[in-house]
């Protein structure tokens, strides 16, 4: 089991994980890569904070981890002001960084010990066999950190970033480069966790993961938050569906009787018609209805749904650049 509660008392557990407000940071050189950002991570959440490249994700990240210094604004961790109690917020959070910076000569087992030293977890309190089993790698413990796959060794830092117990985990881009199966077998750990009460909070440039696995979404843009909502409805933000038909006979566009042509169908080849329409305004029903009432046949049907990819490239590309 992960221990989330067992600092500070069950009594006093913060309604949130992460908790920053008005947060600003402009670099050495005049960039302002955020710019009074105010958002809460709520406890339990499997929250995503997204944003185009640059966007200030990585500095929002490090200033919870204490790797950036902020210009303004506050952070709280877990309850913990990250300038009044930086240790306490410190112990807080696990963070599994971008990079893959694994000694390649130590052994899970050693690399987790030497982490729960640092972090001064007694000998008698460290779960290490349990961390590596929840990764997967229990099998690995003893086998040199250089001869884990990338998947393994981006496990092993999330095994890693646990090893204090803390209720925070943080992912900065933690698949990018992963393939496919490597990355469900990260995503099956992280979920594991989060069942068990560790807040996550993830970066990711791959939105499907994050529509996946997140049920909470900020999207920054230059420093700014953007938009900040559950993930449901966020995507219920955009009106719009996409319906695919397959017709049973070839359509002349000139042709469409004026009920169906009001729907602006798009003829592709293959005797394919698309639609795109907006739930609050027509039913699907009422556009099959009058497909029907074309005498058309419909061999094939499919929707499609506005998925994260169009709202996030409509809250950042007017923006961008
Ligand atoms: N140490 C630094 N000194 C100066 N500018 C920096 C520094 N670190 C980041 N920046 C700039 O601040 C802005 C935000 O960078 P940040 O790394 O936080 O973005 P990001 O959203 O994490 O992007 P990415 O997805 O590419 O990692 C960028 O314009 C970046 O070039």
């Amino acid at each position: 089991m992960v221990q989330t509660d067992s600092h500070p008392p069950r009594a006093a557990l913060p309604a949130a994980a992460v908790s920053v407000t008005g947060l600003t940071k402009v670099y050495r050189g005049g960039k302002r890569a955020l710019d009074g950002v105010s958002l809460d991570v709520p406890r339990g959440a499997f929250f995503g904070l997204l944003g185009p490249n640059g966007a200030g994700k990585s500095t929002l990240i490090n200033i919870l981890a204490g790797l950036v210094i902020k210009t303004a604004g506050t952070a709280r961790i877990w309850d913990r002001d990250i300038d009044r109690t930086p240790r306490a917020a410190k112990a807080a959070i696990g963070v599994v960084p971008q990079e893959l910076n694994l000694d390649p000569f130590f052994t899970p087992r050693e690399l987790l010990d030497v982490q729960a030293g640092m972090y001064g977890v007694p000998r008698a309190e460290r779960r290490t066999m349990e961390i590596l089993d929840i990764v997967g790698l229990a099998d690995k413990a003893d086998s040199y950190a250089r001869t884990l796959s990338g998947g393994m060794r981006r496990r092993l830092l999330v095994a890693k970033a646990m090893v204090h117990s803390p209720p925070v985990l943080v992912l900065d881009e933690p698949t990018a480069g992963v393939d496919l199966e490597l990355r469900q077998h990260l995503w099956e750990a992280v979920r594991g966790m989060n069942a068990q009460g560790v807040t996550i909070l993830l970066t990711t440039h791959y939105l499907e993961e994050a529509e996946q696995l997140c049920d909470r979404i900020a999207i920054i843009n230059h420093g700014k938050l953007a938009a900040l909502d559950t993930t449901a409805a966020l995507l219920g933000r955009i009106d719009g569906k996409t319906l695919l038909l397959t017709l049973d006979r070839d359509l002349d566009p000139a042709g469409l009787p004026p009920a169906l042509a009001r729907f602006a169908p798009e003829l592709r080849p293959g005797r394919r018609m698309v639609i795109r329409y907006r739930p609050s305004e027509v039913a699907v029903g009422a556009i099959l209805a009058e497909i029907a009432a074309a005498g058309l046949g419909i061999v094939d049907l499919t929707t499609e749904q506005t998925d994260l990819e169009d709202i996030f490239l409509q809250l950042t590309s007017s923006r961008a650049g």
